[in-house]
């Protein structure tokens, strides 16, 4: 193909032929947010020569283990950002607090962020990645920072795989843009990615099956069951405990991923974070045609009651979260 089939991210962005007109400042800040994963890919993949590999020696807000990764990564995306005009705060899974730029005012951008990714993978060489969610200011809510998922005006996901890519929805439909490492340039190589409703591929960590409620219990045993079980056919499962990677795969090849609350993890409202983990990629999973549910609601609809808030994670492929939903009201 050539590059004129692939056009670097300003050049789509900006496209007059788009249905919607995005704000110059978006633009900006969304093209800032590729920056900033760009770097932070670097990073990832020096480590081992930068002496930035392994644990940081501390641990986040949420009591979970810092890599030295987490917290460059954290760092990097930051500074990066830091001077965007129009950006008035900034939301990480490494910071205890709101981070403000400026006095925040009608229509300024906040960022949602999870800086790093799946990072117990990062000793492993495994996919990590970059999560972000942009809102903006409405009139009269100062200093909110606690807007539901559907506020979302821009949301996506960085993966450091085999190549980066930048995947990400402004609300009409999904698009990657692949790295090119020569340039630099994030060129779309991955447009209108769309999440088939149909699958035979599930995604979780079976070793929690004993927290499991019985709607995900019932489910993922008649998964197993094959083809003499009650859906009839054999499912396929894949975990790779990093969610930009897990959902990547969905994003190209269908399937349904779950994180669900359970007895053990019930008490936190589950593993998975909703402002800069969640509601991203519900908003990247609807948008590509499929759902994202919390098992009894969907997921863009929570109302945050705080910025490190969890919550119970079923997105993909439309018919099976829609059969999960079934289980949940069923089990009440
Ligand atoms: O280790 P587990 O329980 O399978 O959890 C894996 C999940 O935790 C996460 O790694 C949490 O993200 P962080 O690495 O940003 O804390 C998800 O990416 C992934 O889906
Ligand atoms: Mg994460
Ligand atoms: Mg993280």
């Amino acid at each position: 193909m050539s590059d004129t089939h692939m056009p670097p991210l300003h050049e789509f962005l900006t496209d007059p032929s788009r249905a919607e007109r995005l704000d110059p400042a978006l633009v900006s800040l969304v093209e800032t947010i590729a920056d900033a994963c760009r770097a932070i890919a670097n990073h990832v993949r020096y480590a081992a020569f930068e002496g930035q590999s392994g644990a940081a020696g501390g641990t986040n807000v949420q009591g979970e283990e810092q890599k030295k990764l987490d917290v460059i990564a954290d760092d990097e995306f930051a500074r990066i950002c830091s001077d965007v005009p129009r950006l008035a705060a900034l939301v990480s899974e490494e910071r205890d607090e709101i981070t403000w730029l400026k006095e925040p005012e009608e229509g300024d951008y906040l960022v949602y962020y999870d800086p790093l990714d799946g990072s117990s993978n990062i000793d492993v060489d495994l996919s990590v990645g970059t999560i972000f969610s942009i809102c903006q200011m409405a009139e009269g809510d100062r200093a909110e920072v606690l807007k539901s998922g559907i506020h979302q005006v821009c949301a996506g996901y960085a993966i450091y795989g085999p190549s980066t890519i930048l995947v990400l929805t402004t609300g009409t439909g999904v698009n990657g843009f692949s790295c090119d490492d020569r340039s630099g340039d994030f060129r779309l190589t991955h447009a209108d990615l769309t999440i088939p409703p149909t699958t035979s591929e599930f995604a979780i960590n079976v070793s929690r099956y004993r927290h499991w409620d019985d709607a995900v219990r019932v489910y993922v045993d008649e998964c197993l069951a094959g083809e003499t079980g009650p859906r009839n056919r054999a499912f396929n499962m894949r975990w790779t405990a990093s969610m930009v990677a897990d959902v990547h795969r969905i994003l190209i090849r269908g399937g349904v991923f779950l994180y669900p609350s359970d007895a053990d993890n019930r008490d936190k409202g589950g593993k998975l974070r909703l402002l800069y983990e969640a509601n991203p990629m519900a908003l990247i999973a609807e948008q590509a045609g499929g759902k994202a549910s919390t098992g009894l609601t969907r997921i863009l609809e929570e109302v945050p009651q705080s910025h490190h808030q969890r919550i119970s994670v079923i997105l993909g492929s439309s018919e099976e979260v829609t059969r999960l939903e079934e289980y949940h009201q069923r089990q009440g």
